[in-house]
């Protein structure tokens, strides 16, 4: 990247969560292998609270989200949105995605014209029914060779403790994405590329809701067949949606697809996985919204890829269950019943 850039690349990351604090450190650490080779990378955090911002330029941590976590020490965080922007030649946005629209149009003036912008998030936006890709390229206007987005099995905590994990970097623009893979790859995290977009947003915005849905699956103790079905059923219904808006099949088999599905299914780090299991094991939706202080994409989400599966004719029964659940006080033994007692049909149907 830095050869096609010039010597010295800026890098905002523009939230300070958890996504958005470990992805700064990726591309930090990123930055140190490639100082050999005599390039310099520069990345800069955004984030709104002080507290956090000053931790991170004072003592290398983030202690809200990663106590006890060293973070490269080059890495430089500002409450500026303007001062972050500055110069910027990679632009990463790591918010939740229902308020990316609303933050877009605020740091807009401040985005340089010819940067690329790099989407961290898994959802797709309520009412417009837009992946995140889509809103950026609306908001900024930008076009696509300068969208990009990175997504895969990606559990914040292992990545800020620098275990080794993949994701994969997609543009339709092949040229950028391999730009991008060279800028965040680093000696634990490896970057793989695709071109296909949709395939690799669809993926990372569905295996929220049925991490969800697994999630509850576990919460009423119920055993690993049933979690087993519900994430190959899940990963059926993901294709199935992808592939109508687009995208290769082979995509929702590789890391942003099943890699991310089984990664947010099976471990008790996913928020999504924990919300729901709270809800299968008892709790009313209210107490599991309040006790949640990190983004589950996957209740919100939920009901804007139903909108979208219904806009496309596309079968969705996870995810109707999900929603039900999350908005319309279905309890999760209603949900199986009503889940188990659908009509009979081909293992594969429709796309
Ligand atoms: N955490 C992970 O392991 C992980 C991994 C891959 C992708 N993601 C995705 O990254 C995105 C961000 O998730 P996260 O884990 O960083 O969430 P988070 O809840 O940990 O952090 C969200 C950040 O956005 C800020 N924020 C909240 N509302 C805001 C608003 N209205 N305007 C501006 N900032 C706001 C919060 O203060 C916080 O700093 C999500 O789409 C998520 O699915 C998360
Ligand atoms: O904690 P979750 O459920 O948002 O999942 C985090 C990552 O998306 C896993 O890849």
């Amino acid at each position: 990247m830095t050869d096609q850039m010039g010597a010295e690349v800026k890098v905002a990351v523009l939230g300070s969560g958890s996504w958005g604090t470990t992805f700064a450190n990726i591309v930090a650490d990123a930055a140190d292998l490639r100082t050999a080779e005599g390039h310099k990378t520069e990345v800069v955090l955004w984030g709104r609270r002080a507290s956090v911002v000053d931790a991170i330029n004072e003592s290398s941590e983030n202690p809200d989200y990663f106590p006890g976590v060293t973070l490269n020490e080059g890495l430089r965080a500002t409450t500026d949105p303007a001062e972050a922007l500055s110069g910027a030649r990679v632009v990463v946005l790591a918010v939740p995605s229902q308020s990316l629209r609303e933050n877009l149009a605020a740091w807009r003036p401040h985005i340089p014209s010819d940067a690329v912008v790099v989407s961290l998030m898994k959802g797709v936006e309520l009412g417009s029914l837009m992946r995140m890709s889509q809103v950026v390229g609306e908001v900024l206007d930008f076009p696509e060779e300068r969208i990009a987005v990175v997504s895969g099995p990606n559990l914040a905590r292992e990545i800020a403790e620098r275990q080794p994990a993949t994701a994969v970097v997609a543009c339709p623009h092949e040229e950028t994405a391999v730009l991008l893979q060279d800028l965040f790859r680093s000696a634990y995290f490896r970057p793989y590329t695709s071109t296909d977009l949709v395939g690799v947003e669809i993926g990372g915005a569905m295996k929220n809701v049925i991490g969800l849905a697994v999630g509850v699956a576990e919460g009423m103790g119920l055993g690993d067949n049933t979690k087993a079905s519900l994430i190959t059923r899940g990963l059926a219904e993901t294709t199935r949606l992808a592939v109508t808006l687009g995208a290769d099949e082979h995509t929702l088999s590789g890391l942003a697809g099943m890699g991310d599905l089984v990664a947010t299914c099976s471990s008790p780090l996913s928020r999504n996985r924990t919300f729901g299991e709270k809800l299968g094991a008892g709790k009313t939706l209210e107490q599991v919204v309040a006790e949640t202080k990190q983004t589950a994409e996957g209740v919100k989400s939920s009901e804007s890829i139903l909108e979208l599966g219904w806009a496309n004719g596309v079968d969705m029964p996870i995810t109707e269950s999900v929603v039900k659940m999350m908005h319309h006080d279905l309890s999760p033994a209603q949900a199986l019943v009503a889940f188990m007692s659908r009509s009979t049909k081909p293992e594969r149907y429709g796309v």
